[in-house]
């Protein structure tokens, strides 16, 4: 970006001036096309902003975000407000923003608000995720944006009152000098794992057994119950390194990244939690797993008894259930498929039913995001008794894995995923987590599988 730039000081001193007259501070975005530029390549450079990087891309790829800094921060630690309270500040802030472009639809340009939700507020917390509020979503610096083929290069800034031009010019200028001051990539990714530990699995197991005895009884349908596999490395992980690896080997899946202060959520999800584009919101209902087989035959015939297998199409339906309700209440002219398909990833397969709908007036992708969080892939059914019933039994600080990751737009257009397959980085230790559906006809060792088969793709990338 050329810091000269005639249209820029203009609308920065638009922005001052602004500030004065509403008494707020303002957000400024300035959007520049920039020539093409590997998002890997990007978040590399942006070395000197390490600890407030983020990285996304949807599964086709034709859009990737990469946030260095940050320009502002909307954060709370509310239990059933946190949504709304982002939603609130995120309104007030747009409202008064100043940018160089006219937001078009998924575009993922100008002011663009990152982040995520913890999985479950009311959980006791211990130290593992003690850089991660209940919710936290920012706006970066600077932010590169593919979509569709096309590079963009966006520069927020948050613009006070009494702010001076020029001063605003230099600091955008040290800061353009931070990135673009090429380091030398250190080379740590060897990833030697030098210890690899199930964090309770005893008590994992009973915990599955007992809730399949609480099904029984017949107040819950089902309970989500995830676990930890901890690892440590000779050395601190290079997270590019893991996202590169991601990117290549889990292509139907989100791939995110999300820096906060020395650690890194990071992840590789399957899982749409909601989209909106225009009026449109889409969701999809991902629940029931079964391993790949390891020749074409082999693969075809896991797939078949998975699309017949009982504990496993409860294990969905119960999912679409709820969905179609969340979605119903949101939207109008729902659409879901009647049965469901097959959802083929590296390492596993699900039962997928994709769901969408028109947005109600006023809808916005939060309001999705409160009603469908968490969905029974993740959760339970019913919502609040299987809630308790992790809270009680999960002997695990799940933090931010299974939560909602994403992004929206100054106009709550966006997309998140839900957390999984992912894993917290801090230093040289890497937390994964991973879960599964317990229902009235699970069994505990298997269950216990289908957890180990879930670890892999992050397992994978970290070459353990
Ligand atoms: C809980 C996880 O995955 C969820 C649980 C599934 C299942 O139990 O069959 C399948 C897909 C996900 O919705 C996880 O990956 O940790
Ligand atoms: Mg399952």
């Amino acid at each position: 970006m050329k810091a000269e730039n005639k249209e820029l000081y203009d609308l920065i001193q638009m922005a001052i001036n602004r500030a004065k007259d509403r008494k707020t501070n303002i957000l400024l975005s300035y959007v520049q096309e920039i020539d093409e530029i590997n998002p890997l390549t990007f978040f590399t450079l942006g070395s000197l902003f390490k600890g407030t990087r983020f990285l996304w891309s949807e599964p086709s790829r034709n859009q990737y975000l990469v946030g260095l800094g940050h320009a502002y921060t909307i954060s709370n630690d509310f239990s059933q407000q946190r949504f709304w309270a982002v939603q609130y500040e995120w309104q007030r802030l747009v409202d008064n923003q100043i940018s160089n472009i006219e937001l078009k639809p998924s575009s993922g340009i100008g002011p663009i608000l990152f982040g995520g939700f913890s999985f479950d507020p009311d959980k006791d917390k211990t130290d593992l995720w003690k850089n991660y509020q209940e919710a936290k979503m920012v706006v970066p610096s600077y932010m590169l944006t593919i979509n569709k083929g096309k590079t963009f290069l966006t520069f927020n800034v948050l613009i006070h009152a009494n702010d001076r031009l020029e001063e605003v010019i230099k600091d955008m200028k040290e800061k353009e000098k931070i990135i673009f001051q090429r380091k030398t990539i250190q080379d740590n990714n060897e990833n030697i794992v030098i210890n690899k530990e199930n964090i309770n699995v005893e008590s994992w197991l009973n915990s599955v057994a007992g809730v399949v005895s609480e099904i029984k009884q017949g107040y819950v349908n089902k309970v989500v119950l995830a676990r930890e596999l901890r690892l440590q490395m000779r050395e601190k992980i290079e997270v590019a390194t893991v996202l590169e690896r991601l990117l290549d080997e889990q292509p139907k899946s989100y791939i995110f990244a999300l820096e906060c202060e020395e650690d890194c959520f990071i992840g590789a999800s399957p899982e749409l939690l909601v989209k909106k584009e225009k009026n449109e919101f889409k969701s999809m209902c991902l629940a029931g797993t079964i391993g790949r087989g390891k020749t074409p035959a082999e693969d075809e015939k896991l797939g078949n008894e998975l699309l017949n297998d009982h504990k496993n199409l409860y294990e969905h339906a119960l999912v679409v259930e709820m969905i179609k309700n969340a979605m119903e209440k949101g939207c109008e002219e729902v659409e879901i498929a009647k049965s469901p398909s097959l959802y083929d990833l590296k390492n596993v397969k699900h039962l997928h039913t994709p769901v969408k709908g028109l947005a109600k007036e006023g809808v916005t992708i939060l309001d999705m995001v409160e009603r469908l969080h968490p969905t029974p892939a993740l959760g339970g059914y019913p919502k609040e008794i299987s809630m308790n019933i992790i809270r009680k039994k999960e002997v695990l600080d799940r933090g931010w894995y299974a939560g909602p990751i994403g992004w929206l737009d100054s106009k709550c257009d966006g997309e998140f995923a839900v957390a999984i397959r992912s894993s917290l980085i801090k230093g040289n230790i890497v937390s994964l987590f991973a879960g599964g559906g317990i229902v009235e006809r699970s069994n505990p060792a298997q269950e216990y599988q289908e957890t180990e088969m879930k670890f892999k793709p992050m397992l994978s990338a970290l070459r353990g």
